[in-house]
C-alpha cells in the first residue's frame, strides 16, 4: 500500500443519500488541468468559484462551488479539488463519473487520509482519530478525538520517545567505556530519568485507558430467570421501549442489544432470554444465545426478584458463569417488596426508576471511568497495547539497571520502538491496510 503509485483518486466525500450539498473530492500529484476540463475556468488556488460542472460534451451536469488546493497545502498534501454540488446521489454520481473519465480512479476507503499520512500531514494516531471523530458516539468522545487529531496525544508520545533516545545515547556511549560506566551514568542521573519516563508512561496509559473506554465502552449482559424484569430494565436504561415486556415468562427469545451513553461512555447492553429448563425449541435457542452473549460481555448483571432474592436457581446459574466475569446481583421490583439490603448488591425498580442512578454510577465505576480526568485522548486498543509494551520494557530496564548495560540498552530500544509505533514511525504496510480499510469511502 505504502509504495502504491500515487495516481489520481476521486470519491463522493459526503454521506450517501440526499443532502443539501454534496462534495466530490479528487486528489493527485498534478491536477492543474483538471479544473478547466470540468468547469472551463482556471481557478485561483483556495478560492471559492461558482461554476458549471460540465460533462464530456460540454453539457451542464450541475452548478456549484469548485475549490482547488494545490499541493502540498491541502488535506492530502497532493493537489486536491473539491466539487461542491447539489447533494443528490445521482447528480453526485454523474460528477464522479466525469472525474473517472478525466483519469481518476475510485478511491478506496480511507485513501485520502492514508495519503495525508504518507505525505506527513498527519501521523498515524492523528489519522486514526479522524475515523474516531467521525464515529464518535458522544460529545466527550468528540472532544477527546479532537485532542488526538490536533496532535496532543502524539506530542506527549513524541516527548517520551525523545527522552528515551537521549537515555539510549547515554547508555550506549557508556558501553564503550566500561571502567567508569556506573559513575558516568549516575552523574548523568540516568536512572532518575528512567524512573521518570516510566512514571510518565503510566500516566499516558491512564488517559489512554479512559479514551479507549470513551471509544469502545463496555458490554453489560442482563441475565436471570424469566420474568425478573430484564427487558423492563433495558427499556428503563434506554429510555424507550426497545424490548417487549410482558407478564408471560419467557417473553424474550432472542438477545436484544441497545447502546446507551452514561457520561459519554457507551454502554452496550444485552437483554437475554430468561434462563430456565424448557422443552420449547425456540426458547432453547434463545438460551444458547444468552450463553454466547455472556461469553462476550465485560460485566454481567444477574437480576433477581427482590421478593425471593438469590435462590438455588440463581446459584446454579452463577456456577456456570465464566470465573473471570465481573458479576453483580441486582434485586428488581423493590416497589413491591424491598428486602434488607446486602452490601455490594443493587436494588432497583425498573418499573418506577428507583435506584437507576446508583446503577448507572456503578456501571461507570466498574468500567473504570474517572470523571476527574481532564486530558483524555481517544485511544484505541492498538495504542494501549503499545503503551503497555513500552511500560513492560521500561520496568525490565529499571530492574536490570546497571547490572547489565547491554540488557538495559536493549530494553530502552524496545520501549522506544513500542511507543514510536503509536505515531507510525516504523509501521508495516499490513497495519496501514488494516487501519485505513475501516474508514469510510471518501475520507
Ligand atoms: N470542504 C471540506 N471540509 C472539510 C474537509 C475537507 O476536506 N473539505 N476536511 C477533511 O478532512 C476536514 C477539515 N480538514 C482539513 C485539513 C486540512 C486542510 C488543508 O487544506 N490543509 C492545508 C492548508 C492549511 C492551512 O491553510 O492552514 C495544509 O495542511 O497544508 C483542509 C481540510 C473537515 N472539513
Ligand atoms: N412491580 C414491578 N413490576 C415489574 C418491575 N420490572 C418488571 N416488572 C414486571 O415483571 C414482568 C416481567 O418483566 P420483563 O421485563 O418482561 O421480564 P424479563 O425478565 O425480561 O422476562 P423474560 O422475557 O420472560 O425473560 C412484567 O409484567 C413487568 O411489568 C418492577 O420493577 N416492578
Amino acid at each position: 500500500m505504502q509504495n502504491a503509485k500515487r495516481d489520481v483518486i476521486a470519491a463522493i466525500a459526503t454521506a450517501p443519500g440526499r443532502g443539501g450539498v454534496g462534495i466530490v473530492r479528487i486528489s493527485g500529484a498534478n491536477l492543474s488541468t483538471f479544473p478547466f476540463q470540468i468547469s472551463g475556468i482556471n481557478p485561483i488556488p483556495r478560492h471559492a468559484h461558482f461554476v458549471k460542472f460540465l460533462d464530456d460534451t460540454g453539457e451542464i451536469i450541475d452548478e456549484g462551488i469548485l475549490l482547488y488546493f494545490p499541493g502540498p497545502h491541502s488535506f492530502t498534501g497532493e493537489d486536491v479539488i473539491e466539487l461542491q454540488g447539489h447533494g443528490g446521489p445521482i447528480v453526485l454520481n454523474m460528477l464522479l463519473v466525469r472525474c473517472l473519465q478525466l483519469g481518476a480512479r475510485l478511491a478506496e476507503p480511507g485513501e485520502f487520509t492514508l495519503r495525508a499520512y504518507l505525505n506527513d500531514k498527519l501521523d498515524l494516531a492523528q489519522a486514526e482519530s479522524v475515523a474516531d471523530l467521525i464515529d464518535a458516539s458522544s460529545e466527550q468522545a468528540v472532544k477527546s478525538a479532537m485532542r488526538s487529531l490536533t496532535g496532543e496525544f502524539s506530542n506527549q508520545i513524541e516527548i517520551l520517545v525523545a527522552g528515551l533516545i537521549d537515555l539510549r545515547m547515554l547508555v550506549e556511549a557508556t558501553l564503550d567505556f566500561p571502567e567508569e560506566e556506573i559513575e558516568f551514568l549516575q552523574s548523568a542521573k540516568a536512572f532518575d530519568r528512567l524512573a521518570n519516563i516510566c512514571q510518565q508512561v503510566s500516566q499516558v496509559e491512564q488517559s489512554a485507558k479512559q479514551g479507549s473506554l470513551l471509544r469502545d465502552g463496555i458490554s453489560v449482559v442482563l441475565i436471570g430467570q424469566p420474568n425478573v424484569g430484564k427487558s423492563s430494565l433495558l427499556n428503563r436504561l434506554a429510555g424507550e421501549e426497545v424490548a417487549i415486556v410482558s407478564a408471560v415468562a419467557g417473553t424474550t427469545r432472542d438477545t436484544v442489544r441497545e447502546t446507551i451513553q452514561i457520561n459519554g461512555v457507551p454502554i452496550h447492553i444485552v437483554d437475554t432470554a430468561g434462563l430456565r429448563d424448557t422443552e420449547d425449541e425456540v426458547e432453547l435457542i434463545g438460551i444458547q444465545r444468552t450463553w454466547r452473549a455472556i461469553e462476550q460481555a465485560s460485566l454481567a448483571l444477574l437480576l433477581v426478584d427482590a421478593k425471593h432474592g438469590v435462590t438455588s436457581v440463581e446459584d446454579t446459574i452463577i456456577a456456570k458463569l465464566p470465573a473471570n466475569l465481573p458479576l453483580y446481583t441486582l434485586h428488581n421490583k423493590i416497589d413491591l417488596e424491598c428486602p434488607e439490603k446486602l452490601a455490594g448488591d443493587i436494588y432497583v425498580s425498573a418499573k418506577l426508576g428507583t435506584g437507576i442512578a446508583e446503577l448507572k454510577s456503578l456501571l461507570l465505576s466498574v468500567a473504570g471511568w474517572q470523571t476527574e480526568m481532564s486530558s483524555v485522548f481517544l485511544a484505541r486498543e492498538r495504542h494501549l497495547n503499545a503503551i503497555r509494551l513500552a511500560k513492560h520494557h521500561l520496568e525490565c530496564a529499571i530492574e536490570v539497571q546497571a547490572n547489565s548495560l547491554e540488557l538495559l540498552a536493549e530494553d530502552l530500544r524496545l520501549a522506544q520502538f513500542a511507543l514510536a509505533s503509536i505515531s507510525g514511525g516504523f509501521s508495516a504496510d499490513d497495519l496501514l491496510g488494516e487501519i485505513f480499510s475501516r474508514f469510510c469511502i471518501g475520507k
